[in-house]
């Protein structure tokens, strides 16, 4: 499908002496350890050749690739404004953003990328149902173009008759995650090899689910600090679909745009708040446990993936803009301006829950989302939150149509999303301001070894 590679630009790279994009180590290990804060990720480290060439998006974009590695290795994408602000030989940030490239698959990690990747500015959420008469073959048909067209799309390369739509930008982090809903493994035959992890979520009392916009037998979630790449993505994918799955819903959805902030922080909720500051880390040593499928798990073909919860969330934002701060503040137990614990501290200082001001009452109040939220709550219970902002207009009352994409990641979602969302669903302060429209939980297999499709160890062995 890909029209890279040509052996002119394989002599131009070579003349240019940097064959492999790689992502810059420093990059590397801060995009693991920052999935909710900049968008610091790796970086195509590839010089550029000769102007003469045919254009690809990758070549376009490895002119600038190199120099905008220089300026993440001096600080992360935040770094790298200021660096060019002060010096005239640094690249701008813009060209950094775009060049930056996330690997498809990691040589260590067999994780899918868009799980531990840093926020992108935009995404897409996107179910589709298998075709009547589509059969297992179909579906492994489907996951192979799909995981093809990724591949290509994620490292920059543009696909033959392709739209142009995101024919002058580079790679821009474009990660494109799939997942396996329940309903996936009945029209597969393979409902005796689908995960316990796939029974649906219970009901929720303050649940207000659209069917029509949840659930679906495949799941792909789409993000890219470029939304024309992000679009451009998505309408590849959904043209690889043709004549084997119909699209079922797909949603729209923001976050901080890289760059924006003078410094990379954790990004902010249509409500005001810093939203993701207490996520597990990557450097946690309980981490690959928490949100990913262990070495014991019984469904071999899942080991290495997680499982992925979304739910889309309005905010009853007119009521909650209604609330001075000092209250808004007390919903969440955080304050609003640098999302310290009320307790005190900086952002990223621990709550102490146990904390009481001069009045005997907890400091945090008891039915702080951030308290019945929090691992230390839950039993021990963690996943790894990275939501999408959306805005899709206007309701009728001129309400706005807006929340959160709410996604998160665990490698049991009993054990995670549904147990905290259960206590969240009993006594959150935060509960009243939110409705809950829509519902998704989805198995997300390990990154496939070179050659592979996502999902081929489940439908091919
Ligand atoms: C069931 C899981 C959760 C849902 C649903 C949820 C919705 C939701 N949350 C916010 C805003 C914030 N959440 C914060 C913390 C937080 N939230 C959850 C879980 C769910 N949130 C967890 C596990 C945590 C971490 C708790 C902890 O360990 O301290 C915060 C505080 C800052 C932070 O740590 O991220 C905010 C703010 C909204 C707006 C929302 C639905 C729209
Ligand atoms: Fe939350």
């Amino acid at each position: 499908m890909s029209k890279q590679r040509t052996s002119k630009q394989t002599a131009a790279k070579e003349a240019a002496g940097k064959q492999t994009p790689k992502p810059v180590p420093a990059q590397a290990a801060s995009q693991a350890a920052a999935p909710n804060g900049s968008s610091d990720g790796p970086v195509d480290g590839s010089a550029g050749g000769s102007p003469t060439l045919e254009l690809s998006r990758r070549r376009l974009l490895g002119t600038v690739g190199a120099a905008g590695a220089a300026g993440l290795v001096a600080g992360g994408a935040g770094g790298a404004v200021a660096v060019s602000a002060g010096q005239s030989d640094a690249p701008t940030a813009l060209t950094t953003i775009g060049s930056t490239e996330v690997p498809f698959r990691e040589e260590r990690a067999r994780h899918q990328a868009g799980i531990t990747t840093p926020l992108q500015a935009n995404g897409h959420l996107v179910a589709f149902d298998l075709a009547p008469g589509a059969d297992r073959k179909t579906a492994a048909a489907l996951l192979r173009r799909w995981s093809r067209t990724a591949e290509e799309l994620m490292a920059g390369r543009t696909p033959d008759a392709d739209t142009g739509v995101a024919l002058d930008a580079g790679p821009s982090s474009l990660t494109v995650t799939f997942g396996l809903g329940h309903s996936f493994f009945d029209r597969t035959g393979l409902a005796k090899r689908r995960p316990v992890q796939l029974d649906p979520l219970p009901d929720f009392s303050a649940d207000a689910l659209d069917g029509e916009r949840s659930n679906g037998d495949l799941w792909i979630q789409i993000g890219s600090d470029d939304a024309l790449v992000a679009f451009h993505a998505l309408r590849a994918l959904q043209k690889d679909a043709a004549g084997s799955a119909r699209l079922r819903w797909q949603m729209n959805g923001f976050n901080r745009t890289p760059g924006a902030t003078a410094h990379p922080m954790t990004t902010r909720n249509l409500m005001g708040q810093i939203d993701g500051t207490n996520n597990p880390k990557p450097s946690d040593k309980d981490f690959d446990e928490r949100i990913f499928v262990g070495r014991d798990a019984g469904q071999e073909w899942m080991r290495g993936g997680s499982y992925a919860v979304f739910r889309r969330i309005r905010m009853l934002l007119d009521d909650w803009e209604k609330r001075s701060p000092a209250e808004q503040e007390k919903v969440i137990g955080r304050r609003k301006s640098d999302g310290a614990p009320l307790t005190g501290g900086s952002e990223n200082t621990p709550m102490r829950l146990d904390a009481n001001g001069p009045d005997g009452l907890p400091v945090i109040p008891a039915n702080a989302h951030a308290r019945i939220a929090a691992p230390e709550s839950n039993q021990g219970a963690a996943m790894l939150r990275r939501p999408f902002s959306f805005h899709d207009g206007f309701r009728d009352d001129g309400a706005p149509d807006a929340g959160l994409l709410f996604v998160c990641w665990q490698a049991d979602p009993l054990r995670a999303f549904t147990q905290v969302q259960r206590k969240l669903d009993r006594g959150d302060a935060l509960s009243r301001f939110l409705r809950h429209e829509a519902s998704g939980l989805y198995a997300v297999p390990p990154a496939p070894a070179a050659g592979d499709y996502v999902g081929q160890a489940l439908l091919e062995r």
